[in-house]
């Protein structure tokens, strides 16, 4: 009895040794083909191991990330922001991308250039309807009301006050007959940065803000998928073998380069931009092109040279409109802590967008909210008859009220406070857009100041428990202040991560 138990618990009974021993009778050949067969097997399952093990590590290092969120309205500076955090972790790339920011900056002088020449056009149409004596006319009422927070649109319109349409002198019709080939190498760039995969690809769209026509003139580039275009732009530059460029890929000998025909209409673009007549004519039509993103005519000299290279402020100043959510990694380190892997989320800014930010709510460190405090005076590109300061002040309110951000970080950065003190000192007069404002000093000190309580006080109203209100005057196309900035938000955030982490 007891012996046959012991034979049963022999290894030669045992069924899985039995279903993987060698069939008997195997010759040399079959034994080596099994050898190498399992060897195989194992080889792979090995692989597979490691693939597990290294999915694993990025699990981990996920949720030991640092996740961010920015957010605000469209043109509020949220992926000038994420310039910056590339500018303090990852300097070398972001020189990396200068042949695709001079591209972008070139694009946003076409622009400019395109918005004078069709309001010149709108000023000829305009002005073949004048009676025979007359040599101004008015230009057609605008579409919608352009109404100033606060205030009662009848009680103030900068519209009342416009000027008539100027006839155009033959110098300047001569300009813009020689400045048309402008409007080809607009499309040029943009079919040079459009690579041809739709999923990444950059798109026209109708939109744009500081001035209230809509027309083909406020058509702005849009990127769609950060990674995608961005590939793509840098191998058609590279010439198709790699993936990164620097200054040396710029081709400045390159007879198809749209540099070279900048550089040949400069004169032209220089004496356009400076033509008081033109200047007045803009002024009709309510345009302000310094007001506007990607605003370079100011440099035209310096940027439509033969050997231009975007400096770090072009780049920061460069306007590429955002659409949908772009993840960006950063590796910041914090005093002398390790290093932490970031993942800071850019979102594209527009109109009643918060439902479809929410899905990105959850489980974020901290939010950076934009507020750009110079735009008290315009309205919103989706809709020209809300005021841009109103609706950034309605977001934030839904954002510091929404049940999924009660236990975020929020850390509001009011954006833009070198347009808003240039704006300002030259005398537009705050309280006309803001009545609230009363009779206070129209400095910058004043007015930062009133609108950092406003948005403090709507921070503490509407957040369910009592939370620190953290708030920065920002210029975010000002890398060295904005340097500062994100080093302190860069420690709050780690610190705050770390406590609720229960790990100090
Ligand atoms: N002068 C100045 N310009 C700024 C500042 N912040 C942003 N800009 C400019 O404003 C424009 C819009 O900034 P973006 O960072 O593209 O704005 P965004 O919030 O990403 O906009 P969307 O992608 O449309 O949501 C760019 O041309 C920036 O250079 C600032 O503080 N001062
Ligand atoms: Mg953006």
């Amino acid at each position: 009895m007891v012996a046959s138990r012991t034979k049963r618990n022999t290894v030669d009974d045992d069924p899985l040794t039995r279903a993987i021993a060698p069939p008997p009778n195997e010759t040399e050949a079959e034994r080596e083909a099994r050898l190498a067969a399992e060897q195989l097997a194992k080889k792979r399952s090995d692989q597979i191991d490691e693939e597990i093990n290294q999915q694993r590590l990025v699990e981990k290092r996920e949720q030991a990330s640092v996740k961010v969120l920015l957010l605000g309205q469209s043109e509020s500076g949220k992926t000038t922001t994420i310039k910056n955090f590339q500018l303090i972790s990852q300097p070398k790339a972001f020189r990396s991308e200068l042949p695709l920011w001079r591209a972008i900056i070139q694009l946003n002088v076409t622009r400019s250039i395109r918005i004078i020449l069709d309001a010149m056009s709108t000023a000829q149409t305009a002005n073949l309807n004048l009676t025979s004596t007359s040599t101004t006319t008015p230009l057609p009422p605008p579409n919608s009301d352009y109404s100033p927070i606060s205030r009662p649109s009848s009680s103030y319109s900068p519209r009342q006050a416009l000027p008539q349409v100027p006839l155009l002198t033959p110098e300047q019709l001569k300009l813009k007959m020689r400045l048309s080939p402008l409007t080809q190498v607009e499309e040029a760039l943009m079919r040079r940065l459009s690579p041809s995969s739709p999923a990444g690809s950059l798109a026209l769209l109708s939109t744009t803000t500081s001035f209230p026509f809509p027309s083909n003139r406020s058509k702005e580039i849009t990127v769609y998928s950060a990674s995608g275009w961005k590939g793509a732009f840098a191998k058609f530059v590279a010439g198709m073998t790699r993936s990164s460029m620097d200054s040396q890929d710029i081709n400045f000998d390159d007879p198809e380069d749209p540099g070279v025909i900048l550089h040949n209409c400069s004169e032209d673009m220089v004496k356009l931009w400076n033509d008081e007549g033109i200047r007045r004519l803009l002024e009709s039509q309510n345009l302000r092109l310094e007001d506007m993103s990607g605003f370079f005519l100011d440099s035209l000299e310096r940027i439509t040279a033969l050997k231009y290279i975007p400096t770090t402020e072009d780049i920061l100043r460069a306007r590429l409109k955002t659409i949908g959510v772009t993840e960006h990694r950063f590796v910041l380190k914090a005093g002398n802590m390790l290093s932490r892997d970031w993942r800071v989320f850019d979102v594209g800014g527009a109109r009643n967008l918060v439902p479809a930010w929410a899905p990105y709510f959850d489980d974020m460190n901290a939010i950076i909210f934009l507020a750009p405090l110079s735009c008290f005076d315009q309205s919103l590109a989706e809709d020209y008859g809300v005021n841009r300061l109103e609706d950034s002040i309605l977001l934030w309110r839904s954002i510091v009220k929404h049940p999924l951000l009660q236990k975020t970080e929020l850390i509001l950065f009011l954006n833009k406070c070198d347009l808003l003190k240039a704006k300002l000192d030259s005398g537009t007069q705050f309280s006309h857009w803001v009545v609230s404002y009363g009779d206070r000093p129209n400095t910058f000190e004043s007015v930062s100041g009133y609108m950092k309580k406003k948005f403090g006080t709507i921070h503490k109203q509407h957040s369910d428990k009592p939370r620190t209100f953290y708030c920065h005057f920002t210029s975010v196309t000002n890398a060295q202040t904005t340097f500062h900035i994100l080093e302190n938000v860069r420690d709050l955030i780690i610190r705050q991560s770390l406590t609720t982490s229960h790990l100090v």
